[in-house]
C-alpha cells in the first residue's frame, strides 16, 4: 500500500510519516525543498527520536519522495496512491492542489480504487478547505465523479516537533505523545482502518478541544515568552507569571469546551495539566518563533484565539485572558515572518484599534474589542510580574 505524504518538514516525517510507515505503508513524500527530495530518495530512510530520557530512536525505512515542483510527477503519484495526507501548512494547501486535481482526473479516467486525502494541518476543517481548492479546478462532471471516487474526511493531529537544527538533516526529534483523530462519517465505506488513528463520527469536540488547549495555550506562551525576552517555550515556561497565564488562558477556553461540549471539569484539568508539562518537555527545545509563526492566521476568525473568545463570549463569559494573548500576538516581532512584519507596519499606519478589527474582525463595539485594547495599552506599559 502506497501513502503519498505532502511536506517532508517535521510534522511530516516526524509524526505522520512514521506512523504510516509503522501501519505498513510505503511512504512517498512530495515536498519542494530540493534537499529533503534529494536525501529521501539516495537514502530512503530516516530515524524519528523521542524526546524523552531514554531518547529511543525509530528507523523509518522505505520511504522516498518526489519534487513537488514537478507537478505531472506529483499527478501520477497521487493516481497511484492508496491514501494522500498533508502536513504543509495551511495556507500552502492551494498550492498542492494542481497536482491533486490532475491525479484525480488520472484516477477517474483510469477507474481506480476510491481514495482518502486527509490534511493534517492546525486547522478547522483542513481536509475540507484542500477539497475546495482542489474541486475549484476540476469541471462540473469531474467534480461529480470525484463525489464518488474521493473523500476528504477531516482531522486533528496534536503532536509537538519543533524545528530541528540536526547535522542530519532528515533526523527529527518528536515528543513522546501523538494523537491523529480522523472523522469516520466523512469517509468512504469499507475503507480500512489505519493503526495508530483513533476514528470518530464527530470531529469538532476533538479538533476543538486540541486547537483550543494545546494551540491556544501555546501560542499563549510565545507571544507573552516573546514580551518578556524568552527564546524559548521551555525559558517562557519557566517563568511561574507566564505559566500562570498560560493556565488561565487553557481554563477559559476550558470552560468554554466544557460547555459546549460536555467534557468533564476533572478530566479537562489533567489534559490541561498535561500539556502544561508537555511545554515544558526539558528534551525539547521549541523556540518562541515557531509556536508564535504567522501571527496573522492565529488571529484570524477561525483559529485558536478568536474563534474561542467569541464563542465564550455568545455563551455569556467574558474572554479576558484570551483578550491577553491577543494583544501580547499584536506585539510580536520577528523580522524573518512576513506576518508578524506586516502587523507591525499596520499598527505604525493605521493603529493598533483598526488593526484590532481588521486582523480579528471584531469592530470596535465589541467589548472583547476593548479587553484587547486594554491588555495592549498594559503591555505596552509594564512587563509581565
Ligand atoms: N510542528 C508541529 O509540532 C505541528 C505542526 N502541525 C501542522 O503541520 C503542518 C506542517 O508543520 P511543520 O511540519 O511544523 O512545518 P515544516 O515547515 O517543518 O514542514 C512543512 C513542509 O512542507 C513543505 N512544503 C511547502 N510547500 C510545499 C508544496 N507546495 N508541496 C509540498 N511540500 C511543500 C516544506 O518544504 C516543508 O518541508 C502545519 O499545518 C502545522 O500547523 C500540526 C501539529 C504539530
Ligand atoms: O503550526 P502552527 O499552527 O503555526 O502552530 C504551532 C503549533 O503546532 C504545534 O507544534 C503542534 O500542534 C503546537 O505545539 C503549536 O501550537
Amino acid at each position: 500500500m502506497k501513502a503519498l505524504h505532502f511536506g517532508a518538514g517535521n510534522i511530516g516525517r516526524g509524526f505522520i510519516g512514521l506512523l504510516l510507515s509503522q501501519a505498513g505503508y510505503e511512504v512517498i513524500f512530495s515536498d519542494v525543498n530540493d534537499t529533503l527530495v534529494e536525501l529521501l530518495q539516495e537514502r530512503k530512510s530516516y530515524t524519528v527520536r523521542l524526546a524523552n530520557e531514554a531518547q529511543e530512536t525509530f528507523t523509518v525505512s522505505g520511504v522516498t519522495a518526489i519534487n513537488g515542483k514537478h507537478v505531472d510527477e506529483v499527478a501520477e503519484a497521487v493516481a497511484q496512491a492508496d491514501l494522500v495526507t498533508t502536513a504543509v501548512g495551511v495556507n500552502i494547501l492551494k498550492h498542492i492542489a494542481g497536482g491533486i486535481a490532475k491525479g484525480i482526473e488520472l484516477r477517474i479516467e483510469r477507474g481506480a480504487a476510491p481514495l482518502h486525502i486527509i490534511a493534517c494541518e492546525n486547522a478547522i476543517g483542513g481536509s475540507t478547505q484542500l477539497k475546495e481548492h482542489v474541486y475549484a479546478l476540476l469541471g462540473e462532471e469531474l467534480r461529480t465523479k470525484a463525489d464518488a471516487a474521493v473523500a476528504f474526511p477531516d482531522a486533528a493531529v496534536d503532536r509537538i516537533v519543533p524545528i530541528q537544527h540536526n547535522e542530519d538533516p532528515l533526523q527529527v526529534t518528536v515528543e513522546p505523545f501523538y494523537e491523529w483523530v480522523v472523522d469516520e462519517s466523512q469517509m468512504m465505506e469499507g475503507f480500512p482502518r489505519i493503526a495508530g488513528i483513533h476514528y470518530v463520527k464527530h470531529l469538532e469536540p476533538y479538533i476543538e478541544r486540541k486547537l483550543f488547549t494545546v494551540n491556544t495555550g501555546h501560542c499563549s506562551a510565545a507571544y507573552l515568552g516573546y514580551l518578556q525576552g524568552y527564546a524559548t517555550i521551555q525559558e517562557a515556561m519557566a517563568h511561574s507569571p507566564i505559566a500562570s497565564l498560560v493556565r488561565h488562558v487553557m481554563q477559559e477556553t476550558g470552560s468554554l469546551l466544557i460547555q459546549k461540549h460536555g467534557f468533564d471539569l476533572a478530566q479537562h484539568e489533567i489534559y490541561i495539566d498535561k500539556i502544561l508539562q508537555r511545554f515544558k518537555n526539558p528534551y525539547l527545545i521549541d523556540e518562541v518563533a515557531r509556536v508564535g509563526r504567522s501571527p496573522i492566521r492565529k488571529l484570524s476568525v477561525n483559529d485558536r484565539l478568536v474563534r474561542p473568545a467569541l464563542q465564550a463570549y455568545e455563551l455569556g463569559m467574558s474572554p479576558t485572558y484570551l483578550a491577553m494573548a491577543m494583544a501580547a500576538a499584536f506585539l510580536f516581532e520577528d523580522q524573518g515572518d512576513t506576518e508578524a512584519v506586516e502587523i507591525q507596519a499596520d499598527l505604525r499606519d493605521i493603529g493598533i484599534t483598526q488593526a484590532i478589527t481588521k486582523y480579528t474582525t471584531i469592530g470596535e463595539e465589541h467589548p472583547i474589542h476593548q479587553l484587547i485594547l486594554t491588555h495592549y495599552e498594559q503591555f505596552k506599559q509594564t512587563a509581565i510580574s
